[in-house]
């Protein structure tokens, strides 16, 4: 059985991250006078799915080339399973499965004959060829068009031939360009799935343009806007509060000056406000933002003991949460603000 097979030849871990599966430091490329990619730096850990995100043109299957040999960085160094994307070219190729933002099949081609070709052009071992193809087409579920010819499949099941092609070599680290782009949403939700199974074996690097499937599979995400890292965080950590909402029965603006002048608050906004009746000053809402993100359960405590102090109901006292999105939109346009060096990546 595949599963079984797939366990006997890959080291799993548990799903913990360990040191270094892939290594970039100050990877640039330049086009002519186009800065692609522009002193990238970042190091994904054994075991991770790391989604790779930005808007188009930042320069992500530029990177994607790079780590996987297909390009030559104009300066800098990536290690990709141990080995140096310069010096060891040949290895990276064998060690790494990569589906490119196009997959290229030959389309005159029968599935398992494409496969068959592809092992041969990996040096998959003539011994283990056979069981390495098997493996890959059921990893990918692709038993029933085996026989296919590749040029009349759907989109979706190419990009599974794309798959079964890139897990032929039985690779530490997977490197998967935009795979659900252009599909359907069953095909998206069908090779979602297949990654985040393949997740459990793999280090993966994935590039898209689809949040949710961030959400879905990935652990930590690093963005990148006109060729430059602009954020490198784990999900759960993006997702954290960074904000404290506050409700309060006061005086609107008595409550502001006290959460404005709050140690730590560094910006607030009204969110809601529920009407004033005689003697009664109603109830109003704030959004705190916290100065230094990792303080912000400080923050809470101090708004707590501040609205206290002054008399004041409070009526909710939140952490407020950041979507992936919002996330996504804050960091490229951060990004693109410090890029004063007429940068001419396309989101610049
Ligand atoms: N062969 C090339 N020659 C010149 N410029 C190029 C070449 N390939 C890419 N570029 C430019 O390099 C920049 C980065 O492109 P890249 O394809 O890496 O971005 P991307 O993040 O993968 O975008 P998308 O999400 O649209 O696929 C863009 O400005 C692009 O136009």
């Amino acid at each position: 059985m595949a599963t079984a097979a797939i366990g006997r030849r890959h080291v799993f871990n548990g799903g913990i991250p360990g040191p270094g599966m892939i290594d970039v430091e100050q990877l640039s490329k330049r086009y002519g006078s186009v800065r692609a990619v522009e002193g990238v730096s970042f190091s994904v850990g054994r075991g991770e799915v790391v989604g790779f995100l930005g808007p188009n043109g930042a320069g992500k299957s530029t990177t994607m080339r790079m780590l996987t040999t297909y390009l030559m960085p104009t300066s800098g160094r990536a290690r990709v399973a141990g080995l140096d994307v310069l010096d060891e070219p040949r290895e990276v190729r064998r060690k790494v499965g990569y589906l490119p933002e196009v997959v290229p099949i030959y389309p005159e081609m029968r599935v398992r004959e494409f496969l068959r070709y592809r092992s041969k052009l990996k040096d998959v071992p003539g011994s283990r060829r056979r069981a390495a193809i098997d493996d890959a087409i059921e990893m990918t579920g692709l038993a029933d068009v085996a026989h296919r010819v590749t040029g009349n499949l759907s989109k979706g099941y190419k990009q599974r031939v794309g798959l079964a092609d890139a897990l032929l070599s039985d690779p530490d680290v997977l490197i998967l360009d935009e795979p659900t782009a252009g599909l359907d949403p069953i095909q998206i939700g069908e090779v979602r799935e297949l990654i985040r199974e393949l997740g459990r074996r793999h280090t993966i690097l994935l590039s898209t343009h689809i949040l949710p499937e961030v959400e879905a599979v990935c652990g930590r995400v690093i963005i990148i806007a006109s060729g430059r890292i602009a954020l490198d965080e784990p999900l759960d950590r993006l997702r954290a509060g960074r904000a404290v909402e506050v409700e309060v029965r006061g005086p609107i603006d008595s409550v502001r000056g006290v959460l404005e002048t709050t140690p730590g608050a560094g910006g607030v906004r009204k969110i809601a406000v529920e009407g004033a009746a005689a003697g009664d000053p109603g109830v109003c809402g704030f959004e705190v933002r916290s100065k230094d993100e990792s303080a912000v359960e400080a923050l809470r405590e101090l708004i707590a003991a501040r609205v206290v102090q002054n008399g004041w109901a409070l009526r909710r006292l939140d952490l407020s949460r950041s979507t992936l999105e919002e996330r996504f939109v804050r960091a490229v346009r951060d990004a693109v603000v410090v890029d004063h060096g007429g940068n001419s990546g396309e989101a610049a």
